[in-house]
């Protein structure tokens, strides 16, 4: 049984197509916009998302968004009018299939067949794959996906094209696909098109015959001859000159050449691997880049996400290198402090990957000595960059910056908070509780405290008991707990809202309780960490004393919430 959820606007469609859903023995459920959906799937998997492209204004951002939830749901556009370029934004975007409409409930069961055959298939890869990542490091569901695209394209021998911005880890890739195929034994044949010089270019890649020019005095084997039984890479293809390119779409198709001054023509088992950081769809427009050999290229696409989108693995990544650079420059080992960690999450790395080595390796030069690295130790440019940041400045690339109030901006406006997006503000009406907790002591201070079901949080003594799971209701009765005249202090600051829609909305907009709890729980730690950091004064360890909370534990709030306890 899967589970599929169906975004449409209008409840009595979401109603008339839940049958065609339900009728296949899966578990269906509406909401009424892509913006509760993507928050919903912050917390809840689901299998499949139905939806409907007409509701939206933006489909491409929209399918994006749905796409990148942690489930990796398969998404399944339905559409009233089939408008092409909609359509075409929204497969770019990861939609998996589109129904128009007018179509039947078979049909709309059928597409679903479809999405969960491949699904489960792709499944199978994941648990079965035992991929060789050699040095990739990093366990963001992005390059998770990709890891996963190599364990498909390794078994086969299709042409992959491997995209990216410089630095992300495209030659790795195409080592790991080399590494982790059936040619693993062969030869891993690395060539830089970029600094190809034409004149050369054929001899080099399909070999030559003694004396075919001045300075031949050897017959010698070409790139794709040396490839034989393994695998060639192209890196930076978008540079290949275009008669060169021509050349190379020959011997793509019938996998023969002939050597320069070669009577005979040589035969050869290569695979290709291809990859650039250049729109070689827009090249193709301009007539820059053949389009025989685009389309040739690209059998199988793996688009490599840059660092910005997952800096969850630039911790990883930074303490591997930071312990390969101590051993190479035979210093102790340095540990990375929080404070660093955070301030290289800010950063907005435009050379990736190769860009935060390099930056390691002028930090850990320049705290020679030291046995933790802080963003002091940064090279004085991103520290400066870092700093703009922090300093709550709007940024010209579009971050998200932390205010006085601790709400989050964005270029262009105010979010409210980050995790509630404009739709849940919008139906978030209630007057919330107050929730900041003045003169407590430090044992009731507590955040798990404070989003403990009411019997727990009823007692002023700072015996905790047992501590059941969250609700809403639970949240609101604790907080109410904490008001004056019930031993505690008087609460005050900033007001947490709970994503709840007015009482005569309709029923699809309430949004599940799992949701509800997380995002409330959101606001109470950041409220609470907002006026740790402020007690703590700087002290990172008064700040664990007062919150009970384990280094690891607080490191970790800190960074979700992007709070810092000492300066940089
Ligand atoms: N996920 C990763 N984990 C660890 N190291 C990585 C990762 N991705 C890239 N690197 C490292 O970053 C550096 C750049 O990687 P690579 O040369 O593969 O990038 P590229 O996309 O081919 O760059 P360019 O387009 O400039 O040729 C290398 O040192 C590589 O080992």
């Amino acid at each position: 049984m899967a589970s599929v959820l169906i975004i449409h606007e209008r409840s009595d469609i979401c109603h008339l197509l839940s049958p065609a859903v339900e009728s296949h023995g899966h578990e269906c459920f509406s909401l009424a916009s892509c913006e509760q959906a993507t928050l919903t799937l912050k917390t809840t998997a689901f299998d499949i998302v139905i939806l409907d492209i007409d509701i939206t204004e933006k489909p491409g951002e929209a399918v994006a968004a749905l796409a990148k939830s942690e489930c990796r749901p398969h998404i399944l556009i339905i559409t009233n009018g089939c408008n092409p370029v909609i359509l075409e934004e929204a497969i770019r975007a990861g939609a998996w299939d589109v129904v128009c409409s007018p179509f039947t409930h078979e049909e709309l069961g059928q597409a679903i067949n479809r999405c969960l055959h491949h699904r489960r298939a792709r499944m199978e890869i994941k648990n079965h794959a035992d991929i060789k990542r050699e040095a990739i490091l990093g366990t963001s569901p992005c390059l998770e996906e990709c890891l996963e695209h190599i364990a498909t394209a390794a078994h086969s021998n299709v042409n992959i094209l491997i995209l990216g911005e410089t630095g992300t880890g495209k030659e790795l890739f195409a080592n790991a696909i080399h590494e982790n195929s059936k040619r693993a034994e062969n030869n891993f044949i690395v060539v830089d098109c970029t600094n190809f010089p034409k004149t050369l270019a054929e001899s080099l890649l399909f070999g030559h015959e003694r004396g075919s020019f001045t300075g031949a005095a050897e017959a010698r084997d070409g790139l794709f001859r040396q490839a034989d039984g393994g695998t060639i890479f192209l890196d930076e293809i978008g540079d290949l000159d275009i008669e060169v390119q021509k050349s190379l779409l020959r011997v793509l198709q019938e996998r023969r050449f002939r050597p320069l001054c070669s009577k005979k023509e040589v035969a050869s088992n290569f695979r290709l691997v291809a990859a650039t950081n250049r729109n070689l769809e827009a090249m193709v427009k301009r007539g820059e880049f053949r389009k025989d050999l685009y389309h040739r290229l690209r059998t199988s696409v793996i688009q490599l996400p840059p660092l910005r989108e997952r800096k969850e693995d630039i911790l990883p990544i930074a303490s591997y290198h930071v312990r390969q650079i101590c051993a190479e420059l035979g210093f102790e080992e340095k540990e990375l402090s929080y404070e660093l960690h955070h301030a290289l999450t800010l950063y907005n790395w435009p050379g990736n990957v190769r860009e935060l080595i390099n930056v390691l390796h002028a930090t850990v030069q320049n705290g020679t000595g030291e046995c933790r690295l802080y963003p002091q130790h940064l090279p004085v440019d991103i520290r400066a960059k870092v700093l703009l940041k922090r300093s709550g400045r709007p940024q010209s690339d579009g971050y998200l910056v932390a205010d006085e109030d601790g709400a989050c901006k964005a270029k262009g406006g105010t979010l409210g908070c980050p995790l509630l997006p404009a739709a849940i503000a919008r139906i978030a009406t209630r007057p919330a509780p107050p929730a900041e907790i003045e003169s407590m002591n430090p044992q009731e201070r507590r955040p798990e405290e404070m989003t403990a079901g009411p019997g727990s949080c009823a007692k002023p003594s700072g015996d905790l008991g047992s501590k059941p799971s969250p609700t809403p209701e639970g949240l609101v009765g604790s907080l109410a707990k904490h008001r004056p005249g019930n031993g505690f202090a008087q609460i005050v600051g900033p007001h947490i809202t709970l994503p709840l829609p007015p009482e005569n909305a309709s029923d699809s907009q309430l949004l599940p309780l799992r949701t509800v709890r997380e995002l409330a729980m959101q606001d109470v730690e950041a409220a609470y960490l907002k006026r740790l950091v402020s007690s703590s004064q700087g002290n990172f360890q008064r700040a664990l004393t007062i919150s009970g909370l384990s280094r690891a534990r607080l490191y970790d709030l800190l960074s979700k919430h992007s709070l810092n306890i000492s300066g940089t």
